[in-house]
């Protein structure tokens, strides 16, 4: 380890995050009574812009009003670059309850647009006297978001979660694709006639974990549009979840259980590394760094590989 110890991300479960329109209060209910572990309340992209007044005032009370359990709560504002967004936290600041945990800024393309924010809220919080400091995630989905991904992630000490955000980040990119997240037709390899496919967000997916676990903040995967492919989605977040990834977003309810199911170790997997922390306090006890187990080396990184799995699955049993 470098003399910079990495900092632990926040200790809360984030394996789904379940969006809805905020113009269409009929489901905020089924959101708050879904098995999400964090809510997103849209003002954004799935709102359209004449709806957005009432979309902020429905999100406003909704915020106060339901039971949202032990669940994260969080807002997607408007980007930046929109004449909404200003009012997006003013409202929320200054209207809703102390419940709402967190605010989602999308589209963000530099450590400035999470400054600019944070001096906001943070100038009505304080002649608000609102006594819980709102947190920040934030959607990498712009060339410029992914170039600048390290120094938005070390932005501010409000920022707990970073997305990636397929759709935005495609066009962004000028990918040829209408997809939203999985597999892409045209982007494969081929070898003796056949096709295999690869990946064209892992390299980005890389990049927000690698800037994620630096200033420790929570790695998420955004959108997977298609809500008819439930295998698709689950190899999607496999991959995710391989990668370092702690969650995936879900944007229709049935989403919410192959994400739950994806993020949550598995018995086996727990069983296993349980095994592997066993192992080696054996071999330190016996003067060793290093031993076998099931055939394959084991040493004292193990212990740290074994120790995630085991964190991960004590913090959502525990939550
Ligand atoms: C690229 C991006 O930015 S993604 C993030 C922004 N996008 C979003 O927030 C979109 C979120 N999802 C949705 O708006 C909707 O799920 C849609 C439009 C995709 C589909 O909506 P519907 O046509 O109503 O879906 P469907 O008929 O399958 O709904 C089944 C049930 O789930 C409910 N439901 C639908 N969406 C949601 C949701 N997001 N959360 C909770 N419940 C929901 C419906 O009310 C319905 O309930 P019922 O059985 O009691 O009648
Ligand atoms: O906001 C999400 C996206 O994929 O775009
Ligand atoms: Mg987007």
């Amino acid at each position: 380890m470098s003399f910079r110890i990495q900092p632990a991300a926040p200790s809360r479960p984030n394996r789904c995050q379940l969006f809805g329109p905020g113009s269409r209060p009929a489901i905020f209910q089924k959101m708050a009574s879904s098995a999400a572990d964090v809510i997103n309340l849209d003002i954004e992209d799935s709102v359209a812009p004449d709806d957005k007044p009432a979309a902020r005032k429905n999100i406003i009370e909704a915020i106060g009003d339901v039971d949202w359990g032990n669940k994260t709560l969080s807002v997607r504002i408007n980007g930046l670059d929109t004449p909404y967004w200003y009012r997006d936290v003013v409202d929320l600041l200054e209207q809703a309850s102390d419940r709402l945990d967190q605010i989602m800024i999308p589209k963000v393309g530099c450590a400035g647009d999470i400054y600019a924010v944070d001096a906001l809220v943070t100038a009505i919080e304080t002649a608000k006297g609102r006594t819980r400091p709102i947190s920040f995630e934030v959607i990498i989905e712009s060339a410029a978001g992914i170039a600048h991904v390290e120094e938005i992630a070390a932005a501010s000490p409000r920022m707990q979660a970073m997305s990636l955000g397929a759709a935005d980040f495609a066009a962004s990119m000028g990918m040829q694709t209408t997809g939203i997240g999985g597999t892409q037709e045209d982007y494969y390899m081929i070898r003796e006639g056949v096709k295999h496919w690869s990946d064209p967000w892992h390299w980005a997916q890389a990049a927000i974990v690698a800037a994620c676990r630096t200033h420790g903040v929570l790695p998420v995967d955004g959108p997977f549009g298609d809500f008819s492919d439930d295998d698709g989605y689950i190899a999607q977040a496999k991959r995710s979840a391989t990668l370092g990834m702690v969650g995936k977003w879900a944007i229709h309810p049935k989403q919410v259980a192959l994400a739950n199911e994806v993020f949550t170790p598995s018995e086996q997997a727990v069983a296993e590394a349980r095994e592997i922390l066993a192992a080696m306090a054996k071999a330190k006890a016996e003067g060793a760094g290093a031993t076998v187990y099931k055939g394959r080396l084991v040493d004292i990184a193990s212990i740290k590989q074994a120790e995630v799995i085991v964190k991960q699955s004590e913090l959502i049993a525990g939550a």
